[in-house]
């Protein structure tokens, strides 16, 4: 079965608690949540207070993806906030495992992330600990980019280690996924689709979720 993430990095800021009722009504699984901090990805998103205003908007899962350097640092204060699952990119961590452990501490979903130019091979010393693999399909920062075809092998590359070593967790592809581009992904092995423009730029989200998850 195939997840829909939207992503609120594309909803109308001005009034986001009403976009999260809509992409619930229309059917989406997660809220995907692009944190940025300015320095790891060259642009400037939410912190812990908005994530924590908004958990009262919706019931759906929180999916938080976190694009900043030393993601230690604010990792508690969005686990306060209510994160549902946590994503840390590896390039960020200095030390995985010490994260990963808080995570598996506070029983949220724990994810690790490549960018397009990371190996697959990267995160495979913590599969067997993770409940999700975010294989990046744009380089991170910003939404509305074209899909980059050749991050899609790291998603089977994955998938396939996965299979061999009996585990059965979410990969998850982010960036310029649409009704194209969300075949192929899904053929690669991916089975939780981020979308933010393909959703909220969409004048029926409800077809757009049904679309992709087809
Ligand atoms: O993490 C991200 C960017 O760093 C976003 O989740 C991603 O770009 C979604 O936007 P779109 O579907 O429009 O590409
Ligand atoms: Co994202």
């Amino acid at each position: 079965m195939v997840k829909i993430a939207p992503s609120i990095l594309s909803a109308d800021f001005s009034c986001l608690g009403e976009e999260l009722q809509k992409i619930e009504a229309a059917g989406a699984d997660l809220v995907h949540i692009d944190v940025m901090d300015g320095h790891f990805v060259p642009n400037l998103t939410f912190g812990p207070p908005v994530v924590r205003a908004l958990r009262g908007c919706t019931p759906l899962p929180f999916d938080v993806h976190l694009m900043m350097d030393d993601p230690g640092s604010l990792l508690g204060a969005f686990l306060d906030a209510g994160a549902d699952s946590v994503t840390l990119h590896i390039e960020a961590c200095k030390q995985p495992q010490a994260l990963l452990n808080r995570l598996h501490e506070a029983g949220v979903g724990a994810a690790l992330s490549v960018k397009p130019g990371t190996p697959a091979e990267t995160v495979f010393p913590f599969l067997d600990q993770l409940s999700m693999v975010l294989v990046m399909t744009v380089e991170p920062g910003f939404g509305g980019q074209k899909l980059i075809p050749e991050t899609l092998r790291k998603a089977a590359a994955i998938r396939q280690e996965c299979a061999r070593r009996g585990l059965a967790l979410d990969i998850e592809v982010d960036g310029g996924i649409n009704a194209q581009t969300a075949v192929n992904a899904v053929q690669s092995g991916a089975n939780v689709l981020v979308a933010g423009s393909a959703v909220f730029g969409a004048a029926d989200m409800a077809a757009a979720i049904r679309t992709l998850r087809a």
